[in-house]
């Protein structure tokens, strides 16, 4: 079945939702527990926190302003929307390739609303609540390289030759403009890439980014900008009182051309043009004073490190283990990948970014169970990047999962995963520009208080797309796959009106299922399985090719 046939104008039939003109407005009963530990007498109090949430209806039109647009992942994000845009399809020597998005949560994973005549009713995550189309994205940029992004999707070598033939005609009109370039930020070995960069202060040069976003707000039409970097990894800076400590300092650092990095520089050009800040490589990026700033002004900020593949399957294998009473004892995690990002990761303080961000992905799940550890307790863990110009964009990782099972026992997990790096991170940046776009439009009003409010301005949702999530202070970074994922999912049923996935399937674990029962069908009778989806109470307009299994029509009408 086709993704076409997937799409499904889902209805909430139910006195909690409302549906006005302008937005979609729920009432939500938010569970919680409080937990009081004494010794080992552990006392938890249920609470039911009643809350509005309000979804503006209206999707606006989306421009994306990629810093490092003529990279690799640059490149591939542009050329991947234009390919679904035009419905293009190209031969290779495995046959004819169609484009997709497959590897994006929002485009290509599913959530399901619960059981009807057919049984179990499975929609895409983007057909919950109005959001923003990858196809309708426009894109700009910058890069310190001159290339055009025709031939810099050449230089990627990513995509199929023969889809770059039909790219290339639109994708050579596209030109990053000149940006910030501060070498010592990132490997000398990138400085031969550098002809296009700005010149005059660093604070000229912000203007200068300002007035690009500008530029392409008014040129493009675009109602919203939203900037993301997935430029090269740079080496970590100091976080220095009276510098970069508040947002005050930062903008006077900036004035004084103190050392600001420019990821930084970036970020504070986004948020005083109130355009959300995404960053995709490791580096700490979000100095305090650059998250002051965005709070100050009511603008979402996320990252860091798209989570991509071999830190993706860690965050599931652990929590797999984990959470099934194993001990993971070591984790090695080995890569080598031959595109630019490895060449620049070859570089000492350049790879130091990445491998802390590679490394506290499974803190959270350790630190959840203390039958396994003891406090401070952690596995062996080492990652590895080396950098072999052969294997090009084709990441390989290798992975080395050894725990402790039960009387003694060792259990040894060895895993080769080999993939174009470029189009793992792709999805990733699309889901992170368009949940981000829908957050930007959602507003909750707790019980008892007077305002709606938006999200945190550090936009911790992000966590499912991210290695190091950028969480508010003080808050817990969740990194375990499943509990991110559903964060995104229930978040977005609340808006609906919905309660959370809670997996129990009660109605078939007890002896009597106290549900109404729904008639299965065989061979689809679409007119009596839609009359009945009707009188379901949930409204899915059943296109062909939904497969049916009717076994009794007159008793389903
Ligand atoms: N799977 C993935 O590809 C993946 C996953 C996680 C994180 N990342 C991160 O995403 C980033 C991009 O990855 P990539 O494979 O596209 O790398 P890339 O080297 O192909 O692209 C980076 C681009 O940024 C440009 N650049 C460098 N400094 C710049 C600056 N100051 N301003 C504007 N442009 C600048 C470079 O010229 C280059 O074109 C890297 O930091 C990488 O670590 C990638
Ligand atoms: O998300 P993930 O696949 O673990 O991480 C990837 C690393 O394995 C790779 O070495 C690096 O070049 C990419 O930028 C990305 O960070």
């Amino acid at each position: 079945m086709d993704s076409a046939a997937m799409s499904a104008n889902v209805h909430i039939n139910s006195s909690n939702v409302k549906y006005t003109d302008t937005h979609i407005v729920s009432q939500y009963s938010y569970q919680t527990t409080s937990v009081q530990r004494d010794g080992n007498k552990v006392t938890v109090t249920p609470r039911t926190t009643e809350m509005t949430f309000r979804t503006e209806r209206r999707v606006p039109r989306l421009g994306v302003m990629l810093v490092g647009w003529g990279g690799n992942n640059g490149t591939t994000v542009t050329a991947a929307v234009l390919a679904n845009k035009l419905g293009l399809t190209w031969r290779t020597n495995t046959g004819v390739k169609k484009a997709n998005y497959y590897g994006s949560l929002l485009q290509a994973s599913t959530v399901c609303l619960g059981t009807g005549v057919e049984g179990e009713v499975n929609v895409p995550i983007c057909d919950l609540l109005p959001m923003v189309h990858p196809n309708d994205i426009v894109f700009d940029g910058w890069d310190i390289s001159s290339m055009d992004l025709g031939r810099a999707m050449e230089r990627a070598q990513v995509l199929d030759w023969s889809l770059q033939e039909q790219l290339r005609p639109h994708l050579s009109q596209m030109k990053p403009r000149p940006s910030i370039y501060i070498p010592d930020f990132i490997a000398a070995n990138q400085e031969s890439r550098a002809d296009n960069v700005l010149t005059g202060s660093i604070a000229e040069q912000v203007e200068q980014v300002r007035a690009d976003i500008r530029d392409f707000r008014q040129s493009s039409g675009v109602d919203k900008v939203i900037v993301l970097w997935t430029a090269n990894t740079e080496r970590f800076c100091d976080v220095i009182p009276g510098v970069n400590d508040k947002a005050k300092n930062l903008l006077a650092a900036i004035q004084a051309g103190a050392e600001v990095s420019p990821s930084t520089l970036f970020a504070v050009a986004s948020i005083l043009e109130g355009c959300a800040y995404i960053n995709g490589s490791p580096q700490n990026t979000f100095v305090p004073g650059a998250i002051e700033l965005a709070v100050q002004n009511g603008v979402f900020i996320g990252g860091d490190d798209f989570k991509s593949g071999q830190t993706k399957v860690k965050s599931v294998l652990v929590d797999f283990l984990v959470s099934s009473g194993i001990k993971p004892t070591s984790i090695v995690s080995y890569n080598h990948l031959g595109n630019n990002d490895g060449k620049n990761l070859s570089a000492p303080q350049q790879f130091r970014s990445k491998e802390i961000s590679k490394s506290n992905v499974v803190d959270d799940m350790v630190h959840s169970n203390s039958i396994l550890y003891q406090p401070g307790e952690k596995p062996d863990h080492c990652v590895v990047i080396k950098y072999v110009p052969r294997v090009g964009d084709s990441k390989r990782a290798m992975d080395e999962y050894t725990s402790e099972i039960m009387m003694g026992g060792t259990n040894t997990i060895a895993m080769h995963n080999t993939c174009e790096d470029s189009l793992l991170a792709t999805p990733i940046m699309l889901d992170l520009v368009i949940l981000t776009e829908l957050c930007q439009r959602i507003t909750v009003r707790p019980q008892g208080e007077e305002d709606f409010q938006s999200f945190h301005s550090v936009l911790a949702l992000l966590s499912f797309l991210c290695k190091a999530p950028l969480v508010p202070s003080g808050t817990p970074v969740i990194n375990a796959f499943f509990r991110q994922r559903a964060a995104i999912e229930n978040i977005m049923r609340a808006c609906l009106g919905l309660p959370p996935q809670s997996h129990m399937l009660l109605e078939h674990k007890l002896q009597k299922n106290f549900l109404p029962q729904h008639t299965t069908y065989v061979n689809g009778d679409v007119a009596a399985l839609k009359k009945a989806s009707l009188t379901n109470g949930v409204h899915i307009p059943l296109t062909n090719g939904i497969h049916t299994h009717l076994d009794d029509a007159t008793h389903a009408l």
